[in-house]
């Protein structure tokens, strides 16, 4: 088997994070400013104490807080980073980076797909006027002194229920996600794996590959749990399909076309920590567990596979429920689907509605991705995975090398919105699991919800509740 072989580790680069020891400086605009009078110098002790309260009680201990004091932003021409009690670390540009406020910038819709429009601010007022608007390192943008003229700036969800999204900026950006680390406490990396759109209206699938997510420990830790004897959802046929086949899981629900095995992790503090990462990943506000499913992880073994399908449900499926976040509804976001093996042969994951990536593109992923198969390596690998010429599994293979398809590597992870900024679901996120062509795979899928997700909804979709009862949590109520 010459070609086709899926690359090991390349030359990737990675940020350290440099921790800080500087003390923490108020948030509160007056205090920065020095505009201070005595009264406020005597209210900053207090503020601080509530801030630091508030920031405890959301974002969690102060050891997490520790490890995203991320003091220098790699960003050219931004200067070290303080960091305010009572506000997320990362999400918030908090420091000056010129000291004349800026007077235009080039402003993009939520997830950056389409035409900028070229915009002059000329007062603070001008600038609260545009609502909430991120930089393109997914940081809310505080003050017209926090970006530099002609900077893009990006609008930010308009309505409950819908979020911010990640702007591809151009294919190969790779930015560092402030505020973000992963298992091994290096800083996360996103890196935009295929276009943005001219037109807002239309899309490619919008998918990043996310770098340093999970450490090596906890990939081999999630494989341990998904066969381990305390797990209640251990390995056993994947299933799919409807909602029902979801809740119900039981043989009805097996898929012909989902040849896999899968566990899922709902009980494990790994998964919660994942979860919570990938919230902030995606900048949401705050973690709530009813927007995430159970983290799924899945074992395929040589010629299994996943056929090309979405990860959203269909809206008609059933009327006791409102599946479309267009008209206010829920139904999953965005998937982070984790790799927690690499695959020497096959496995990739593949997007048929997107073009292959070019190498003068993505020089290290279209290495990894290694040389395509000649056509009688590709009929070698069928009958050796013990596929049939011409069945589902033989014709996505096909497709896994013409087309847009990324290769496992451990610990690393992508990232794709199965919805549209504004709530409708995205067709062209399709995609599925290539078969394997030698070896096991594992991987992981991340969920993340729009808004509650079904049977986990209290009473309005969009304020989920944090205290689900054990029966809620589980991945199928009421099922085997
Ligand atoms: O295994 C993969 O690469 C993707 C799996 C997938 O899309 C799914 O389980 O929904
Ligand atoms: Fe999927």
């Amino acid at each position: 088997m010459a070609g086709g072989k899926n690359k090991g580790r390349g030359k990737s680069s990675s940020v350290t994070p440099k921790k800080s020891n500087k003390t923490m400086a108020v948030g509160s605009k007056a205090a920065k400013d020095g505009q201070s009078s005595s009264s406020i110098s005597y209210l900053v002790p207090i503020l601080v104490v509530i801030g630091a309260i508030l920031y405890k009680s959301q974002y969690g201990s102060s050891d997490e807080i520790a490890q995203s004091l991320n003091t220098t932003d790699p960003t050219a021409g931004h200067r070290k980073m303080k960091v305010p009690v009572g506000w997320q670390d990362g999400f918030y540009t908090i420091e000056d980076v010129v000291t004349v406020p800026s007077t235009h910038a080039t402003l993009y819709p939520n997830g950056g797909n389409g035409p900028g429009e070229t915009i002059t601010i000329e007062s603070d007022k001008d600038f609260l006027d545009l609502g909430r608007v991120y930089n393109d390192m997914g940081q809310i943008v505080q003050s017209r002194t926090h970006f530099k003229n002609g900077a893009s700036l990006y609008l930010g969800p308009t309505r409950a229920g819908t979020h911010f999204q990640w702007p591809a900026v151009a294919l190969g950006h790779r930015r560092p996600v402030s505020g973000v680390y992963g298992g091994d406490g290096k800083q996360v990396e996103l890196e935009t794996l295929t276009e943005p759109t001219e037109n807002a209206a239309s899309s490619e699938p919008r998918v990043f590959y996310v770098h340093n997510f999970l450490s090596a420990a906890e990939a081999d830790e999630f494989v341990k749990f998904s066969t381990a004897p305390e797990n209640p959802y251990k390995m056993a046929p994947s299933t799919g399909g409807t909602h029902k086949a979801w809740n119900q899981g039981g043989d009805g629900a097996v898929l012909t076309t989902r040849t896999s095995e899968n566990a899922f992790d709902i009980t494990t503090k790994q998964s919660f920590d994942v979860k919570k990462r990938a919230f902030r990943l995606l900048r949401m506000n705050g973690y709530q567990e009813n927007m995430a499913d159970g983290i799924q992880i899945l074992r395929y073994k040589v010629g299994q596979a996943y056929v090309a399908h979405h990860d959203y449900f269909p809206t008609h499926q059933s009327k006791d429920f409102n599946w479309d976040p267009l008209s206010g509804g829920s139904n999953r976001f965005a998937t982070i689907f984790l790799y927690l093996s690499d695959v020497s042969y096959g496995g990739q994951t593949v997007f048929p509605n997107c073009e292959k990536l070019s190498a003068e593109k993505s020089p290290e992923l279209v290495e990894r991705l290694g040389e395509s198969p000649s056509a009688s390596e590709l009929k070698e690998f069928v009958s050796n995975a013990g596929l049939m010429e011409g069945s589902w599994e033989d014709n996505l293979i096909h497709k896994c090398y013409e087309k847009f398809a990324v290769p496992p590597r451990r610990g690393d992870a992508i990232l794709f919105y199965s919805q549209r900024p504004d709530g409708l679901l995205d067709t062209n996120s399709l995609h599925g699991a290539c078969p394997i062509l030698n070896g096991t795979k594992w991987g992981a899928n991340l969920w993340v919800w729009n808004a509650c997700r079904y049977s986990q909804c209290s009473e309005d979709p969009m304020l989920p509740s944090e205290e689900l009862t054990p029966a809620l949590k589980a991945p199928f109520p009421g099922g085997s």
